[in-house]
């Protein structure tokens, strides 16, 4: 077991069952302490750790900080000591909140996890983290294979080229099955599995794997150490093993080496070449190579078991990780290049500490950092002081003299970084990058254009699906409360707050029940203020089911004279498209002004967050300004008063509807309950889409109007609960 950090380096405080370590004051001199941060960075591994709720993330990064020395004694969810949940909320109810990052060393390689949560409701979280993620690990339980939310962050990660690594955890738990886990993963997420392990044993049985990739088995037992699986018996396969076990192992060698020969051709011409006789005789290395090629290309995905709470197979995966997942340089990020040596950066998570003011995590891509330095944000367009440079371990973080490119840093001292926000050394050196970036396309910019080159793509935010109202306890707090939203805003962009125009009274918008309860309970025990919520509601959207006719609108007097014409349709592309999308024709584009232009598109975007029926967000209109005259010497904010109510009248007049937000839903039950589970769904709207076998239980796929789950939410048999996935938030019905 190797100790990541020098001992005098770190103090051991003891809290319930763990020890943790928190700094002393060191010189940054000390050469152990420099080695924490010269990482090279083809050692670097920025990884996340993703799955459906519950699947064993929290207890698999748990283990890792662990084996890698970083704790010292085994953290456990349901006793609520973990490092990585450290938010007294997440500690309570036994679910990670916020992706938390942590940096252990791991033979030879610097790893920056980050540990994200698995409920629906903080999906958006998870989307933040694989924005700077090199690749991930997904986990799964071997006793439930694919499950609803794994699905969710799949196609995210799809969606960032993240290469991954499959675990399959809870080997222990009776149910556990590894061939359907591997056959799910197949089926549902339409992937080749590169099997690398086999396991021994299932359920209580379950005591290790066999290695195909150097024929060992890898044995944890109780007579092996004192139980925390930190020492393993790892042995070549002898005859002593058994005859089933010896062919069962062969065949699935032979079978593993055959499908990367498929898959890479590097190594299929060794294999011709030089291993045509004995192709089982490839070294462990040149398989590993061409693994680690396959794993990147996202040609096929390497499949691991173990059990994570059982101390059985995490060394293994902290292996795979270091061996086939990229490093920093292995990403293709084109904007390093204009960037050449120059710090840039992405900010994509803000934390408000209590001492230390806000701490934003970035991802740094090209150049380095020092604390006591200035920094450009280009998003805010603004230049920023960060104090204290830091390496995150969770709730405990240590000050370092700088960090080089490839590293994930936390800064203190940035007081308008938001996050999403990119963050470069100046405003000379995003210039430099943007006229680099320019001649790479060969256009001329002007400053827009510019600025949009160079701020690196964020997050897209879905739409808050749930809202209530939320009450100071006195008048006298209500600043207390805006400020504390602020900041809870700032930390967490799916989080939206609003002022209702007629009563004035603060929205709360969230994407689920969870969400607001959170955010409820951090308000109090953070910010000391005991709020009061009002009932939660769902947010209906407005839209329209045909094209309008075309209008005409004169407002005001001889002095404010305008004449509009435009039209609406249905959008007919992929969606949702919440913001109005807006055409002119070519002609009225040269007519008009700038001025003229933006006033319009201010007049469209208010008129679009009011539909015309119950005062909900528009979505998917297109709208065409089909002719605008305006008599010279009328003010703008009357030409955005002219078309807004334009438009409102078009989309009358084009049949709109409110469309209403539906939940999918994966239900596990056991044959039992199958019926009384079925009666419920119809009594809620909602409607089957299929019923599958899963070993002795039945799965149920769903949908239902996420205004019927709010009534009677637990169905006490049902085990496991409801998604929403980004495509689903958005997928509407008419009602
Ligand atoms: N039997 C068994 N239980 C496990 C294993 N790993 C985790 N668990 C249990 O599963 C539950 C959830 O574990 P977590 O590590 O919090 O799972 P998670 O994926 O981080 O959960 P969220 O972050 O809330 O999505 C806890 O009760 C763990 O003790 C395992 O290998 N075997």
């Amino acid at each position: 077991m190797s100790t990541a950090f020098p001992s005098s380096t770190l103090a051991v405080t003891s809290s319930k069952n763990s020890i943790r370590f928190v700094r002393q004051d060191l010189p940054l001199t000390n050469p152990c302490w420099l080695s924490l941060i010269t990482s090279c960075s083809s050692k670097i591994r920025n990884i996340g750790i993703m799955a459906h709720i519950d699947a064993g993330k929290t207890t698999t990064t748990e283990r890792m900080l662990y084996y890698a020395g970083y704790t010292r004694a085994l953290g456990d969810v349901d006793d609520g000591d973990t490092v990585t949940d450290f938010m007294a909320q997440e500690r309570e109810r036994g679910i990670t909140i916020q992706s938390a990052a942590v940096t252990f060393d791991w033979k030879n390689h610097r790893i920056n996890l980050i540990d994200t949560p698995g409920h629906v409701d903080f999906t958006v979280e998870v989307e933040r983290s694989l924005r700077v993620l090199d690749g991930a690990v997904a986990v799964f339980d071997a006793s439930a294979g694919v499950e609803a939310q794994t699905l969710t962050v799949w196609r995210q990660a799809d969606e960032h080229r993240v290469p991954r690594i499959c675990f399959l955890n809870k080997m222990d738990k009776p149910g556990a099955s590894f061939c359907y886990s591997v056959d799910s993963i197949k089926k549902k997420l339409k992937v080749k599995p590169l099997l690398l392990q086999l396991p021994i044993g299932a359920g209580r049985t379950f005591t290790g794997v066999i290695d195909l990739v150097t024929s060992e088995k890898v044995i944890w037992g109780p007579k092996t150490s004192d139980g925390d699986g930190a020492v393993f018996n790892r042995h070549p396969l002898v005859t002593a093993d058994g005859p089933n076990l010896l062919k069962e192992a062969r065949d699935a060698r032979y079978a593993l080496i055959e499908q990367v020969a498929d898959l890479d051709d590097e190594f299929a011409e060794l294999a011709l070449r030089e291993l045509c006789e004995n192709i089982e005789a490839v070294p462990a290395e040149k398989l590993n190579a061409a693994i680690r090629r396959i794993t990147l290309s996202h040609a096929a995905v390497p499949v691991l078991c173990g059990s994570a709470l059982k101390n059985k197979g995490v060394q293994l995966l902290m292996d795979a990780i270091s061996m086939y997942l990229p490093s920093p340089n292995e990403g293709q990020h084109d904007f390093k290049q204009w960037y050449g040596d120059d710090l840039c950066a992405l900010a994509f998570k803000v934390l408000h500490d209590k001492q230390r003011g806000p701490i934003v995590f970035v991802r740094i891509y090209s150049g380095s950092m020092k604390p006591q330095s200035a920094v450009y944000n280009i998003n805010k367009n603004c230049m920023e002081r960060m104090s204290r440079l830091l390496l995150p371990f969770a709730d405990q973080q240590i000050e370092i003299p700088s960090l080089q490119a490839g590293n994930i840093a936390l800064l203190v001292g940035l007081k308008q970084t938001a996050t999403g926000d990119t963050i470069v050394s100046s405003k000379a050196s995003a210039a430099v990058a943007s006229q680099r970036a320019a001649k790479d396309s060969g256009k001329k910019c002007d400053q827009n254009r510019e600025q949009e080159n160079l701020v690196l793509a964020g997050v897209e935010i879905p739409e808050p699906v749930f809202f209530c109202t939320i009450e100071p306890p006195s008048l006298a707090k209500q600043a207390d409360l805006d400020r504390a939203l602020i900041c809870l805003q700032r930390e967490d962009p799916s989080l939206k707050v609003k002022i209702d125009p007629d009563s004035g009274q603060t929205i709360l918008c969230g994407m689920g029940e969870l969400h607001i309860d959170i955010i409820h309970d951090r308000i109090k025990r953070e910010y000391k203020i005991e709020t009061h919520l009002g009932p939660l509601q769902v947010a209906y959207r407005e839209t329209i089911s045909i094209s309008a006719n075309t209008l005409d609108r004169t407002v005001g007097s001889k002095r404010n004279l305008i004449t509009a014409e435009l039209s609406v349709r249905p959008w007919l592309g992929e969606g949702p498209v919440t913001k109005p999308l807006i055409e002119f024709s070519d002609v009225l584009q040269e007519q008009l002004s700038t001025e003229i232009l933006d006033a319009v598109e201010n007049g469209l975007n208010t008129s679009f967050l009011q539909g015309p029926l119950l005062n909900f967000p528009l979505q998917d209109v297109v709208v065409t300004l089909e002719s605008l005259h305006v008599h010279p010497g009328t003010s703008m904010p009357m030409i955005s008063a002219c078309v807004s109510r334009c438009l409102q009248k078009a989309l009358r007049r084009a049949g709109s509807q409110v469309l209403e937000p539906v939940m999918n839903l994966e239900i596990t039950v056991d044959e039992d309950h199958l019926s009384v589970v079925l009666a419920d769904l119809a009594q809620r709207r909602g409607s089957v889409q299929e019923i599958q076998s899963r070993q002795d239980n039945r799965v149920v796929l769903a949908c239902v109007p996420l205004a019927e789950m709010m009534v009677n939410y637990e169905l006490s048999w049902i085990l496991v609960l409801l998604f929403i996935d980004k495509v689903h938030i958005s997928t509407f019905i008419f009602c």
